[in-house]
């Protein structure tokens, strides 16, 4: 394992080269499976290079995204989330949930998932359930956004299964105990744009202010590619460190989903985003398991004779209820009432933050 030199005295993210998870030796492919695990279980946030993700493409995949928020708020919102069945689409600035430590929230997202046409048994047994993350994207008609961001969400959907296939094998569980779940799983690709508020009223202090609030991630694992300064993880502590920024390296870190079935052997990490750049972009990938999967602690990771630590639910359950406390539009359609939600993973967040 080795460490980033920016974030020394003992307080680092591990930065890990994972291109032998293509290989099929199983003594390289149990040691870069060990390292992950370990710094999934230590710290729930790690660095990844060697991904196999080709630079061009997450490029193009940036250009696709920056086009689109450069456009007019008119066009924009012929994509509005809130308008859409499945949640997917263009999120407003105005689109804000109620974290109380976003200070000074200010971004906008074009979030996507699997593209799955509404007569999917997949997606009818699902509608059948009352979801409402499953469906087709809506695509925008700008030139290559489509190709582009297609391609990019296979890529990266290709890599969180092969981080998840490590997970398993760190976790000593027969292949595809995890991944056999995720076939048509609740997955999002979020196009994120961070912009600092400015002009009349903006707060000259903003620089060091929070934007996106502390949360955990919902789904199993997160694969985030960014290009500007501004994540921070809480540590076991409960203070926050930087996440170094360097395009050649994809940021992954342990969700909700995956603490739960590892029976909390892997930790679903806090994290913010501070407002450290006049503009931001990034793409948090979202690995999720399928919107039916039951989740509930493996039985070989429950110690002989204990409780499991978790009560189960489902996996597309958790998401969705996340969802509507975090999108006005959802509670607003859903007659829910503004307020506290209760998320049991964020309980470090619920002391520490919003108590
Ligand atoms: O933009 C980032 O770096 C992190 C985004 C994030 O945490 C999220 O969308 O859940
Ligand atoms: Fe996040």
């Amino acid at each position: 394992m080795t460490f980033h030199p920016r974030l020394a005295r003992g307080r680092t993210l591990p930065l890990i080269d994972v291109s032998g998870l293509y290989s099929d030796d199983p003594e390289t492919l149990r040691g870069i499976a060990d390292q992950l695990g370990r710094a999934a279980r230590e710290i729930g946030f790690f660095r990844i290079t060697g991904h196999g993700i080709d630079p061009a493409l997450i490029e193009e995949a940036y250009q696709a995204a920056a086009a689109f928020f450069a456009q007019r708020e008119t066009l924009k919102m012929r994509h509005y989330i809130g308008a859409n069945r499945n949640h997917r689409g263009y999120v407003p600035f105005s689109e804000k949930g109620d974290y109380a430590d976003e200070v000074n929230r200010n971004y906008e997202a074009f979030d996507l998932g699997p593209d799955l046409p509404w007569d999917d048994p997949e997606v009818v047994a699902g509608l059948a359930r009352g979801a409402i993350t499953l469906g087709p994207n809506p695509w925008p008609a700008l030139p290559g956004f489509h190709a582009t961001i297609a391609r990019y969400f296979a890529s990266v959907a290709r890599l969180g299964l092969l981080v998840t296939g490590a997970l398993e094998r760190h976790l000593r569980l027969p292949p595809g105990t995890l991944t056999r779940h995720m076939t048509k799983p609740v997955s999002q690709l979020r196009l994120l744009h961070y912009v600092r508020a400015t002009g009349p009223g903006a707060d000259p202090g903003a620089q060091k202010t929070v934007n996106m609030g502390a949360h955990t991630d919902y789904e199993c694992l997160t694969l985030l590619h960014t290009r500007n300064p501004g994540l921070q993880v809480m540590t076991a502590a409960d203070t926050w460190i930087d996440v170094p920024v360097d395009p050649a390296v994809y940021v992954v870190n342990i969700g909700d989903m995956l603490e739960a079935w590892s029976n909390g052997i892997l930790r679903s990490t806090p994290h913010r985003v501070l407002n450290l750049s006049p503009e931001r972009f990034s793409m948090p990938y979202f690995v999720a398991a399928n919107h039916g999967t039951l989740i509930r602690p493996l039985p070989a990771l429950v110690p002989e004779g204990e409780a499991p630590r978790y009560e189960p639910f489902t996996a597309g359950a958790h998401l969705e209820r996340m969802l509507v406390r975090d999108f006005p539009y959802l509670r607003r359609r859903r007659n829910t009432p503004a307020g506290p939600v209760h998320n049991p993973f964020e309980t470090r967040i619920e002391r520490e933050i919003r108590p």
